[in-house]
């Protein structure tokens, strides 16, 4: 049965707001047999798959909004809404199957909207007894799959592994401060949902297949070893594009969004993977549009390009980390070639640094502009420092240990990764043993298995956690030394992290790019801060003195848009219709004025 329901991931056709993109049924099938297929090539023989999970998405979006009844009826009866009954939630108004599937349907509209991280605060509002700070529970449809486990040597896996299988579970909403740090330092065991990402580091459910892959892979990240000796590339790579600014901006306003994406993305390329120029410019957009679901997005950029960019990872004999005794070149290129994980393992990991290591940064620095422009003040005073930063370079380039000189600009950074989390999601888990968490009137303990998010979005706009200006952009917010994160200096290298604020997740299972995510954005925004002032260009004028709060369901009132794992800003200008809600795109217009001549 498990087999056959996997076919029938349908997705919601029937209830949806659009219907521009119904597909016939045998359609459907066709092109998830085919991902499949693929997978299960991918895992046996090493070849590279013609479609990935978001060309497969932006095919068939939605999930799961036939069978519904079926699916909550099964979760019913084998105990995966057991949570929901333990933990204060809106389950508890559910009287009616209608009701629930309500229930159901909403969250699913939630997370195809990316509003959900909203929804799930709303709720604490609603149904907790300690406002933002309440763990609750939640009713959810999620896509599991087999595929996030190990690849075992001389293992047949078995071709339906690779399905991923709707179900409906209920959630746990960790959302107290101690709690939260608490499960996601001892619970290292992940949700077996980003099953498209195969068993790569961030996907794997096997805990020692996720310890052996980040022990092999960190040398690419040490900050001294490879991170300071791969800079040029990335300073050579900032500087261009800051003149690619200039030129974009004498023509009108600039979507910084879909720049500062693409700059990530190129700092990733170039610098960590050590592709050459011509194939990052050729594949850069191409791959951005596919893990955006883009209505720009064509079927086979993303995969063509990973199929290119794994033929180079395997086979580029020029590249090196730093333990090979050579000058490093595209260090993660070569712990990719050096790993001896299996196939689905390297692939996994290609296809998440494509997009971790690109979108949450390009996100980062977008939503920073975006308060700058908001704060005009705080962004002459943040040029002033990058005034003082350079001249005191007397001209010559500045080094990765010259990177800790900022300080506003360290704290605008902070202050964006709490207030703006590329990963509002947080980190999703599966508890390895029973734990005690905070209900109503006391400690409830959750049975093992249970599937608990702690989520980032909750705690870094809590006024418990940060004061009443918690929804307010205030880089001189009292941030402990643990919070305040720095680049170049000694200790610089630890994951920035309390039990309010974990925008790389908590340590051990925490971001392993977070320092060249921090090298590559000092570079990035010194460069164009120096360079030019940004302010909000219409439609986004319009945001300039609203109160973003926390809790603001209204999609049509601006919030950020959650989709596919992060958080960017919502275009105002083009929205998408989909079977089961409104796909909102990323964009942020700016306008882009020099400061000097
Ligand atoms: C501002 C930028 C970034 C933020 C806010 C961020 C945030 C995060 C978070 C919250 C996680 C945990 C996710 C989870 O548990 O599901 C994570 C994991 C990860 N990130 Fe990042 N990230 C950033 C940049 C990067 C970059 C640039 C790269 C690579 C070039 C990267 C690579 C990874 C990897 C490989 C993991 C999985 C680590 C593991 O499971 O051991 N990230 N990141």
């Amino acid at each position: 049965m498990e087999v056959e329901d996997s076919y029938w991931t349908v997705p919601a056709l029937e209830w949806g707001r659009g219907d521009s993109r119904v597909i016939r049924r045998a359609t459907y099938l066709d092109i998830v047999k085919t991902y499949i297929e693929d997978v299960h090539r991918l895992r046996t023989t090493g070849e590279v798959p013609s479609l990935t999970i978001y060309e497969m998405l932006l095919m068939i979006p939605g999930g799961g909004g036939q069978r519904l009844g079926q699916r909550l009826d099964r979760a019913e009866a084998n105990g995966s809404l057991a949570a929901l009954a333990l933990l204060p939630g809106p389950w508890h108004d559910a009287k009616t199957r209608e009701d629930k599937l309500r229930l159901l349907k909403l969250d699913q509209v939630a997370q195809e909207e990316g509003m959900h991280t909203q929804l799930y605060a709303a709720y604490q509002l609603r149904y907790g007894d300690r406002g933002l700070s309440s763990n609750i529970a939640v009713p959810s449809v999620v896509m599991h799959s087999n595929s996030t486990q190990k690849v075992r040597e001389n293992e047949k896996p078995n071709l339906f592994d690779s399905a991923n299988v709707v179900k409906v579970i209920g959630r746990v909403i960790v959302a107290d401060a101690e709690d939260a740090e608490r499960i996601a330092r001892i619970h290292v065991r992940k949700e077996p949902n980003f099953g498209g990402l195969m068993d790569s580091i961030i996907s794997t459910v096997d805990n020692e297949h996720w310890r052996q892959q980040r022990q092999h892979l960190i040398e690419a990240f040490m900050p001294l070893s490879s991170l300071a000796k791969i800079m040029p590339v990335s300073l050579a790579r900032a500087k261009e594009c800051s003149e690619r600014l200039r030129e974009m901006a004498e023509k009108g306003p600039v979507d910084m969004s879909n720049f500062l994406l693409h700059e990530a993305q190129a700092q990733l390329q170039l610098a960590l993977l050590g592709v050459p120029e011509e194939i990052m410019e050729e594949t850069n957009a191409g791959i951005r549009q596919t893990f955006m679901l883009s209505p720009d997005a064509k079927i086979g950029h993303l995969s063509e390009a990973m199929k290119g960019l794994m033929k180079l990872a395997r086979e580029d004999a020029s590249v090196a980390l730093p333990s090979d005794g050579c000058p490093v070149r595209g260090p993660l290129s070569r712990a990719l070639q050096t790993g001896h994980f299996a196939s689905s393992t390297d692939y996994g990991n290609l296809l998440l640094i494509l997009f971790a290591g690109h979108d949450t940064t390009g996100h980062t620095m977008t939503w920073l502009l975006f308060e700058l422009a908001r704060h005009p003040e705080i962004q002459q005073q943040v040029q002033e420092e990058v005034d003082h930063f350079f001249a005191s370079l007397c001209g010559r380039d500045p080094s990765y240990q010259d990177l800790s000189g900022f300080d506003l600009l360290d704290r605008c950074i902070t202050e964006t990764l709490r207030l703006w989390p590329a990963v509002a999601n947080g980190t999703f888990r599966q508890l390895q043993f029973g734990e005690d968490l905070k209900g109503v009137g006391g400690q409830v303990q959750l049975p093992k298995g249970t599937f608990v998010t702690v989520t980032n979005w909750c705690r870094h706009r809590n006024p418990e956690l940060w004061g009443a200006d918690a929804d307010t952009f205030n880089p001189w917010r009292d941030f402990s030394q643990q919070e305040l994160v720095r680049v170049g200096c000694p200790m610089a290298a630890r994951t920035p992290q309390s039990a309010r604020f974990s925008p790389f997740a908590h340590n051990p299972r925490s971001c392993l790019g977070k320092n060249f995510a921090q090298m590559e954005m000092r570079l990035i925004l010194s460069y164009i801060l120096g360079q030019f002032s940004f302010s909000l260009a219409p439609p986004y004028d319009s945001l300039k003195d609203v109160e973003l709060k926390v809790a603001e369901t209204d999609s049509l009132k601006f919030r950020g848009i959650n989709k596919g794992g992060t958080m960017g800003p919502m275009d105002l200008e083009r929205g998408g219709s989909v079977c089961s809600g409104e796909r909102f795109q990323i964009a942020l217009k700016l306008h882009v004025q020099p400061r000097r001549a």
